[in-house]
C-alpha cells in the first residue's frame, strides 16, 4: 500500500485542471407510445473544483469518482431522459455544481443519429438505421457561477466538382501550386455554435435549430462560389448568424480535403477536371469563429475544447 505524500516543491505548481469519465455510452429509448424515440449518446463528464489534493498528495477525500460520474449518466438518462444532448449536459452539470467541492466542469456528448427503417413507405415504429452523415454534438461548460451550452456537429463531408477557384496568392521561391479557376472543393465540416443568453437550452427547440444551421451551411457550400475555403466558411456562418438570433457565434474548423488533377499526359491521355487523387496529406485547415459585433467574449465557452479556436 502507498501512502499520500506530499512531494511539495514551491518551484512547481498546479496548473489548470479537470478531471471526470469519458465516452459514456448511453442508449435511452423514449417507450412511452409504441413509436419508440432514441437517443444515443458518448459523454463525458469533467468536474473542476477543490481538487488540488488527490493532484498533489493523492488525498481523495473530495473526489467525486469517475465511476460516480458514469453511474451518473446513466441514472439521469433514466429520470430526465434525453430531450436534447445540450439539455440533458446542462441538467448533469447542475446537478455536480450542488457538491461543494464542485465548483465547476464540462461536459460533452456526441450524438449518433438514428433513422427510422422505412417499410412498405412508412417509417418503423422502432428500427432505427445509423445515419452516417454527420454526428450532432454538446458541450456545456459551467465557469464562475456561468452557463455556457454549444450545439454542435462534426463530420460533416461534402464535396462541390465546380464551383470552386483558387488563385491571386503571392508566390515565392517555395510555390509550386498551379493557380486554378476551376477545382473540387471539399471538407468535413465541424462546426461548434453558442447559444444567445435569452436562449434557454431546457426549452428551446434545439433540434430545429440544429437542422437549420446544418441546412444553411450546407445551401452555402453548395451555391457561394468559392475563391477560397476560408471565404466559403465565413459566408456559411454569416448567413447563419443572419437567419438565427438564438446564436451568438459560430465556429467551425473545415479541413481542405485535396483533390489533386492526375497528370494523365503521361499516358497521352487529356485530363479535363475528370480524374483526380484524393485523400492526400497534408491537408490545409480553416478554424474561425463568426460572431457578432459587440458580442462579449466568452473564453470559458471555447477553452479547452479542441479542434475550435
Ligand atoms: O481554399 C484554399 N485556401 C488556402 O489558403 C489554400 N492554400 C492552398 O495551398 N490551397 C488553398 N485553398
Amino acid at each position: 500500500m502507498t501512502h499520500p505524500e506530499s512531494t511539495a516543491n514551491p518551484e512547481i505548481v498546479l496548473g489548470p485542471n479537470q478531471y471526470g469519465k469519458a465516452e459514456v455510452r448511453v442508449v435511452r429509448i423514449n417507450r412511452e407510445t409504441p413509436v419508440h424515440e432514441i437517443r444515443d449518446l458518448n459523454v463525458t463528464s469533467f468536474l473542476r473544483g477543490d481538487f488540488a489534493g488527490t493532484f498533489l498528495t493523492g488525498d481523495n477525500s473530495k473526489v467525486i469518482a469517475t465511476d460516480t460520474q458514469k453511474n451518473t449518466v446513466y441514472a439521469f438518462a433514466k429520470k430526465h431522459g434525453i430531450t436534447t444532448p445540450e439539455a440533458f449536459l446542462l441538467t448533469l452539470g447542475r446537478h455536480f455544481l450542488a457538491y461543494e467541492e464542485v465548483s465547476g466542469g464540462r461536459w460533452t456528448a456526441d450524438s449518433y443519429p438514428w433513422e427510422r427503417i422505412t417499410v412498405d413507405g412508412a417509417p418503423h415504429e422502432h428500427s432505427f438505421v445509423r445515419s452516417k452523415q454527420e454526428v450532432r454534438t454538446a458541450a456545456v461548460t459551467i465557469a464562475d457561477g456561468v452557463e455556457y451550452v454549444l450545439g454542435g456537429f462534426k463530420d460533416l463531408t461534402v464535396l462541390k466538382s465546380t464551383g470552386a477557384e483558387f488563385h491571386g496568392y503571392p508566390r515565392d521561391e517555395y510555390t509550386t501550386l498551379p493557380e486554378t479557376t476551376d477545382r473540387i472543393m471539399a471538407t468535413d465540416i465541424a462546426a461548434r455554435w453558442l447559444y444567445a443568453d435569452d436562449v434557454d437550452p431546457l426549452t428551446a427547440d434545439l433540434d430545429s435549430l440544429y437542422a437549420q444551421i446544418k441546412r444553411i451551411t450546407c445551401e452555402k457550400f453548395a451555391t457561394v462560389h468559392s475563391l477560397s475555403l476560408q471565404q466559403t466558411l465565413y459566408a456559411a456562418g454569416q448567413a447563419v448568424l443572419e437567419s438565427l438570433p438564438q446564436i451568438e457565434d459560430i465556429r467551425y474548423a473545415m479541413p481542405n480535403n485535396h483533390h489533386y488533377v492526375v497528370d494523365l499526359e503521361r499516358f497521352g491521355l487529356e485530363n479535363n477536371n475528370e480524374v483526380f487523387e484524393a485523400g492526400v496529406l497534408p491537408y490545409g485547415l480553416m478554424n474561425a469563429s463568426v460572431t457578432r459585433r459587440g458580442a462579449a467574449p466568452k473564453p470559458a465557452a471555447w477553452d479547452w475544447i479542441g479542434d475550435f479556436i
